[in-house]
């Protein structure tokens, strides 16, 4: 069982040159998280998996019993949580996770559960809108793994969030993710590192953009 990605190639259609080029990796059952510069393909290679952006030459093999690309595959084993989070707005929480766990076919009243493990449970009639970025956050996570889907994908989870909300986060992924289930996570946060099963550094295997290559070479540039 793995999602094994195979002489991927892909470049936007706006864009001159490939972000992957005859690029191969797998992954297996359990977190893996991917790191590497920003800009160098983390979310693009999420959006592959979850079939959102096609790509122009290679192979996605999933253990997913749905084909790859198909609507029911999105629909019923993807569970993506993009950096813009992507709640319904009109909807409140309950109705967000009740929602998602219908259309992938799971039980939609245990909508409160997934909530209450996130400590949503005092919000569950409130507007997306209305809650802090960290409570959102949490929010979507819960809507995503209410579908509980066989492959969850999250876009820098925790990014902006303080030590209890990443915490939060961590300890459910770490304790109620099936052992079957592959998790892959972008991220830039080391804070995620104890629960990880593996860690894909991008920054060994795919060229730094030039110009961020030329600005490392400076004698007086110091990052952080
Ligand atoms: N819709 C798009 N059209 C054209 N180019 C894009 C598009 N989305 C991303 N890119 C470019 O593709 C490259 C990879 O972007 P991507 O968002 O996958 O990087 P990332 O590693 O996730 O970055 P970050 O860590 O900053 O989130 C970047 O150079 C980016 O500018």
């Amino acid at each position: 069982m793995a999602i094994t990605i195979k002489d991927l190639s892909y470049g936007y259609p706006s864009a001159q040159s490939l972000i992957f080029e005859n690029f191969n990796t797998e992954f297996a059952p359990g977190i893996t998280l991917l790191k590497g510069y920003s800009g160098c393909g983390k979310s693009t290679l999420l959006r592959i998996i979850a079939s959102l952006i096609r790509p122009q030459k290679g192979q996605i093999i999933t253990h997913s019993k749905y084909k790859y690309g198909s609507s029911q595959y999105l629909r019923k084993d993807i569970g993506f949580v993009f950096q813009q989070l992507n709640l319904l707005p009109l909807a409140n929480l309950k109705r967000n996770v009740e929602l998602a766990a219908s259309l992938a076919g799971k039980n939609k009243n245990a909508a409160n559960d997934w909530l209450k493990l996130f400590g949503l449970d005092q919000l569950t009639d409130r507007k997306p809108a209305s809650l802090s970025g960290g409570q959102q956050q949490r929010a979507a996570i819960a809507r995503c793994l209410a579908k509980q889907p066989s492959i969850v994908l999250l876009d820098e989870p925790t990014s902006g969030l303080d030590d209890l909300n990443t915490s939060v986060i961590k300890q459910v992924l770490h304790e109620k993710l099936p052992a079957h289930c592959i998790c892959v996570i972008a991220t830039h946060d080391s804070r995620i590192d104890p629960i990880a099963n593996e860690i894909h550094d991008f920054n060994t295997y795919l060229p730094m953009e030039e110009h961020l290559q030329e600005m490392a070479r400076k004698p007086n540039f110091t990052p952080e």
